[in-house]
């Protein structure tokens, strides 16, 4: 098969997969009511097309905290790329910077901080998830720094584990199974039922004290939130439900993303991820405020489908996708695309 959009990569990557991993990157929490609001969210957005606009120039380069990228576009954090493909995080960020933009390494990843920068052939973010002993972590954001990270994405939502029923039934315990290179996630994370007592709005000031890099917040959903995002002086907010794989429930990315937007009122740059699959997607969270999307599912199907060669399908599918949107609706450039184009349902 020759994959026309980003889900046939899936159906690809259901075949490679086993049981245990297909239901690791595939699964949410609970009854999976937020990982499938993060699709059908989308269903009640609808465009408002433009017609008779001039598009041959169509132009969807911009910047993320400076760094210019060839489209809004950016590769969401995921741990353990080793469960995919044995080429793991070094086929990732090679296939994410051959399509000039950028990748965000996991703390969980299964190649280390150092190893991915080195393999790099773009520009990378470090997501952060703390250590029991913050002075590891500092070392470590440390060692991004130095290793030529851009900007230090840190992860809110995941004060312990959400409830995976899917791993639970398969036994896969991720804290002390998923093959990860920065630390063993079973030491490092306190025990899971302890972890809560790691991260409170003082992580933000220390991480903030410990590195020069720009700061975003990832896991945000609340205008509230976002405030307080803006009061600890972060550099960014990564609107998301973690793929539906944290609290069951919660508002889709895409829902939560205008009030983000609206509390933050410019004051710094907000993205957002959850359910993207679709160039009508993107196009979607740029009319409602995201300065750009980040994907994850959709890399690791094209990781297990065909290795770099497939993530760099992936996100030439969304590129090409983002231009016929862009195209059909009237928008030549990003800076177009604003909350008219959208109508909710
Ligand atoms: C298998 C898997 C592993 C993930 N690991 C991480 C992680 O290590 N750190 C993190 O901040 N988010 C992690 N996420 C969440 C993603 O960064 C992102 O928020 C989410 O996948 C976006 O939704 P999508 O998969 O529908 O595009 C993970 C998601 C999946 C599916
Ligand atoms: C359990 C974490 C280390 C990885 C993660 O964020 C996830 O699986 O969603």
């Amino acid at each position: 098969m020759d994959p026309i959009n980003v889900f046939d990569y899936e159906k690809l990557a259901r075949e490679k997969l086993d049981q245990l991993a297909w239901d690791y990157y595939n699964g949410g929490s609970d009854d999976e009511v937020t990982l499938r609001a993060n699709r059908s969210a989308f269903e009640r957005i609808r465009i408002r097309p433009r017609m008779l606009v001039d598009t041959k120039n169509l132009d969807m380069r911009t910047t993320a905290l400076g760094t210019p990228i060839s489209m809004p576009v950016i590769v969401a954090p995921t741990a353990a790329h080793s469960m995919a493909h044995p080429d793991a995080e070094i086929a990732t960020v090679q296939a994410t910077g051959n399509c000039d933009t950028i990748f965000t390494a996991s703390t969980a990843a299964s190649r280390n901080v150092v190893e991915i920068a080195q393999a790099a052939t773009g520009p990378i973010w470090f997501q952060l998830y703390t250590h029991r002993n913050l002075d590891f972590s500092r070392t470590l954001v440390q060692r991004a720094e130095q290793a030529g990270y851009r900007a230090i994405v840190f992860t809110v939502d995941m004060p312990q584990l959400g409830h995976r029923e899917r791993d639970l039934r398969n036994n896969f315990d991720q804290l002390q199974q998923l093959p990860t290179a920065n630390f063993q996630l079973s030491e490092g994370f306190l025990n899971p039922t302890e972890r809560h007592k790691i991260d409170t709005w003082e992580t933000v000031d220390w991480l903030k004290s410990v590195t020069s890099l720009p700061i975003l917040l990832k896991g945000i959903l609340t205008a509230e939130d976002a405030l307080l995002a803006l009061e600890h002086h972060v550099d960014g907010i990564i609107v998301s439900n973690h793929g539906g794989r944290q609290l069951d429930g919660v508002m889709a990315g895409i829902e939560a993303l205008p009030e983000v937007v609206e509390a933050v009122a410019g004051r710094c740059e907000v993205y957002m991820d959850g359910g993207i699959r679709r160039g009508t997607d993107i196009l979607k969270a740029l009319a409602l405020g995201a300065r750009a999307v980040l994907v994850g599912r959709p890399v690791l199907w094209g990781l297990a489908a065909n290795g770099a060669q497939g993530v760099r399908g992936v996100l030439e599918i969304l590129r090409s996708e983002l231009a016929l949107a862009m195209t059909l609706a009237g928008c030549p450039n990003l800076a177009s695309i604003t909350p008219s184009l959208v109508k909710i349902l």
